[in-house]
């Protein structure tokens, strides 16, 4: 049944305080039989049950149990051999103390696949009262005493009807009378199983034992069959023989009649009172003990002389072993479910003491911290169009300080190129509100990106509708939505995108626009008709201007396309400026400008010829040209050229070909922005990365202190044969439990936070709450506990139970 050949076994091998334990150790024992292991302390004999029973390793020589090699195999195979074969009975009991009696005995039984709850409860049942615990087997196990918790500990050992039981010491806390009851039960098991026993009681030994063993230093050195002594003398302390007291005195007068026993040598003296049925005892001398004796003491009165045990009564014993034959085929098995993972790890977690439930607050803020780092990160390094680009996106840039207008009119005519215009298409257009006396002097400041409303299709309105003549125009949302941050617009009764429909635009010297559309592209533009672009450019506000007031708006040259004036002012001479670099001029100016003469001043570096005077009551001194002439003073007056390419890579691959210096606006805006903001988003990143790995730190040492408490707890579990997968899922319950109940709580309080945060413009950019992001944090809350929390678990499980139980071997 069980055979040891040449197993060695040393504790710190190759070290100064190397002890070798088990020292070329050869046996075998019968499958019937206690077999008692005798030897003084120290001489090896746990270690050598550890070593059968599979919760210790050996470093030599070979291990057989019920056939089975337990030794150079897998951990989970030699849990299953000795699971499945073996009944241990341990010295200091490895009870869970947070179970009852009745679960501590039960678990043996769910572990070797019994599942019949009837079953189960007769054979717990059956063998607690064998060990005189079952009315105790509602109560937790850490409210038992030692010999209490020892007779568990048998119950446990052989509720599963194992083949080999072995027994460290299993009556050494029990008193005489419960050690004979436990020794008769372990006798008759032994009748059709096989036993190990170890004690320190070599009178037990002597009666009970089919044969011993005496060990010293690790070494058999005696190995023989018992002839089992006659009788046991095995005095029981709770029985007192009244014939073997020597004095005995008799009081008997028909009234009263006592028997009085004594076997000290003193003087007794007592008072004795009997009032109302009650009988009063009082000693006299303050050194006499006086205990009552009646139905409910430990202490018996035996009218007889002591006498040895015999092996009749020893036999008495009526524990029938069948009772324990398990009816199912046994496996072994797991105890938990993912139900009853679950549920465990939150009954766990709700009977946290106080300290315990405390230290979750940690979880709850480090949860609120990862949250905040998380978004923040995400916040920062998500960069919206809205944040940088300026212009039409699909517009491209023709880098050029100064621009010849041949150069211009190549590119007007080139066919890849769907419009171009001078300059970078910003253009600042005031709305002014008008709708209340209040605001009259104020004005919305609608800044875009000049673009043809020809492109524009009417899936692309969202408000209004598409611009029907060239006074009408379309401003995108991404304008609109700037402007109406301002408390000004939303005072101005514009609070939504939608209200700025129908609103009237004045532009300098052009008639009034009026905003009839509001588009959705992402694109910063305005939308107009493409024969506005020069005028709208020559005296729209410029992006440098806007901040400026009124008059500093208009056109810096003066120059203004005569159509536009046509209605204003009267022509008193010559003709309208039909031809490029003709200008007409105010009448006041005629002596120094000479019809039909050139005059001093120059576009694109030719001077203007005068073809005519006009007269205006406003006294105004502008010059009027065609607009091509405005064209040319725009093109020789401002850097670079906006192009609308037909297609914009094709395009950008051309003028890179031809090595014209063109950019792509919209990405290199964004570059230029992302460089821009990469400094704040370090020192974002070197924040939240601080906080994330304050939290990681917080969340080690909270489940590490909180594991170190019960490394006990996983030692017991591991010796009573609970799969290692089983302790994962018990912490994974658990871990489960905890990031539920308090860091879901802090991420669901910080998500709520930063959410609303997000909604408010200046943390906008800051945090970025979506359901992804979210998710992200969760994934990384619930993964970090649980990395963090399994990591001692792994570092621990991986030791023998018996390793584990050594360094919390505090009893
Ligand atoms: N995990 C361990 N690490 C180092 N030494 C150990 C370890 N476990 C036991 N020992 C030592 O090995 C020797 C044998 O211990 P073991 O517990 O097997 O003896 P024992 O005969 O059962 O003693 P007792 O009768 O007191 O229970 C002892 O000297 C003990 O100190």
């Amino acid at each position: 049944m069980v055979r040891l050949e040449s197993v060695n076994k040393y504790f710190n091998k190759s070290k100064k305080n190397e002890i070798h334990v088990i020292n070329e150790t050869s046996l075998h024992m019968e499958s019937k039989g206690l077999v008692a292991l005798l030897g003084p302390s120290g001489c090896g004999k746990t270690t050598l049950l550890n070593v059968i029973g599979g919760l210790d390793k050996v470093n030599g020589g070979r291990v057989f149990v019920n056939g089975q090699k337990i030794t150079g195999r897998t951990s989970g195979r030699v849990d299953k051999i000795r699971n499945l074969n073996i009944g241990y009975i341990f010295q200091n009991y490895n009870l869970v103390d947070n179970m009852t009696v009745f679960d501590n005995v039960a678990i043996a039984l769910r572990m070797v696949g019994v599942k019949d709850r009837k079953e189960i409860e007769d054979k717990v049942n059956y063998v607690l009262e064998k060990v005189g615990m079952y009315r105790y087997r509602n109560r937790y196990a850490d409210m038992l005493s030692g010999g209490e918790r020892q007779r568990v500990g048998i119950a446990r050992a052989i509720v599963k009807n194992p083949a080999v039981v072995i027994a460290d010491e299993p009556t050494g806390n029990l008193d005489s009378k419960n050690t004979l009851e436990v020794m008769n039960i372990i006798k008759s098991i032994s009748e059709e199983k096989l036993v190990i026993l170890v004690t320190h009681e070599e009178e037990l030994a002597d009666f009970y034992a089919s044969r011993i063993i005496k060990l010293l230093d690790g070494k058999v050195m005696s190995d023989e069959v018992n002839h089992n002594s006659e009788g046991l003398d095995y005095r029981v302390e709770n029985k007192i023989y009244l014939r073997d007291i020597k004095e005995h005195k008799r009081l008997n007068n028909g009234r009263y009649d006592i028997d009085f026993y004594n076997d000290s040598e003193g003087d007794i003296k007592l008072d004795i009172v009997v009032r109302n049925g009650n009988i009063y005892i009082k000693a006299k001398s303050d050194k006499d003990r006086i205990e009552v004796v009646d139905d409910n003491s430990s202490i018996e009165f035996v009218d007889a002389h002591y006498r040895k045990m015999t092996r009749e009564e020893q036999t008495e014993s009526n524990f029938d072993v069948n009772r324990l034959e398990t009816k199912g085929v046994r496996k072994y098995r797991s105890i938990l479910n993912p139900f009853s993972m679950l549920k465990k790890g939150f009954k766990t977690v709700m009977d946290y003491n106080i300290l315990k439930k405390i230290l979750l607050v940690g979880f709850l803020i480090s949860s609120m911290f990862i949250t905040y780092s998380i978004s923040n990160i995400f916040g920062v390094m998500n960069i919206t169009d809205d944040e940088f680009v300026t212009v039409d996106k699909s517009y491209i840039t023709l880098v050029s300080k100064k621009t010849s207008v041949e150069t211009y009119q190549k590119y007007e005519n080139d066919d890849n190129l769907k419009y171009i215009m001078p300059g970078d298409s910003k253009v600042t257009l005031s709305m002014p509100f008008d709708d209340y006396f209040q605001t009259k002097y104020s004005s919305a400041q609608l800044s875009g990106s000049l673009s043809d409303s020809g492109k524009l299709t009417a899936g692309d309105i969202i408000y209004g509708r598409l611009p029907e003549n060239s006074s009408e125009i379309v401003v995108d949302k991404l304008v609109l939505d700037k402007v109406i941050e301002d408390q000004m617009t939303k005072s101005a009764g514009y609070g939504t995108v939608k209200s700025f429909v129908g609103g009237v635009v004045p532009v300098t010297n052009m008639s009034d626009f009026t905003i009839v559309g509001v588009s959705d592209l992402k694109s910063p533009c305005i939308y107009a008709s493409r024969d506005m672009f020069v005028n709208i450019l020559a005296n729209a506000q410029s992006e440098e201007d806007a901040g400026m007031e009124g008059d500093a708006a208009e056109a810096s040259s003066g120059m203004i396309d005569y159509t536009l004036k046509t209605s204003d002012v009267s022509l008193t001479k010559g003709r309208w400026p039909v031809n490029d670099y003709e200008v007409v001029v105010n009448e006041k100016n005629k002596d120094n400008m000479p019809l039909n003469k050139e005059i001093s001043q120059k576009v694109n570096d030719k001077k203007l010829k005068a073809v005519g005077y006009y007269k205006d009551k406003n006294d105004s001194d502008f010059m009027l040209v065609n607009n091509n002439t405005v064209k040319y003073d725009l093109i020789r007056s401002k850097s670079n050229v906006t192009m609308c390419p037909v297609d914009k890579a094709a395009a950008m691959k051309q003028f890179r070909e031809d090595k014209v210096n063109v950019k792509d606006t919209y990405a290199e805006s964004e570059t230029q922005y992302r460089k821009q903001m990469w400094s704040s988003i370090f020192s974002t990143l070197v924040m939240s990365g601080v906080i994330l790995i304050i939290s990681f730190i917080e969340i080690y040492l909270i489940i590490r202190a909180s594991f170190l408490s019960r490394v006990k707890e996983v030692g017991v579990y591991r010796a009573i044969g609970v799969k290692k997968s089983d302790i994962y899922k018990m912490f994974i319950g658990e871990i489960f439990a905890i990031t539920t109940i308090a860091s879901l709580p802090g991420f669901a309080l910080m998500s709520y936070c930063l959410y609303k945060l997000s909604h408010m413009a200046y943390f906008s950019d800051l945090f970025l709450v979506t359901p992804w992001t979210m998710g992200i944090c969760l994934i990384i809350i619930y993964g970090l506990n649980f990395l963090f929390g399994l990591l001692p678990v792994f570092r621990t499980i991986r030791k023998t139970p018996a390793a584990i139980l050594s360094r919390t071997d505090v009893n």
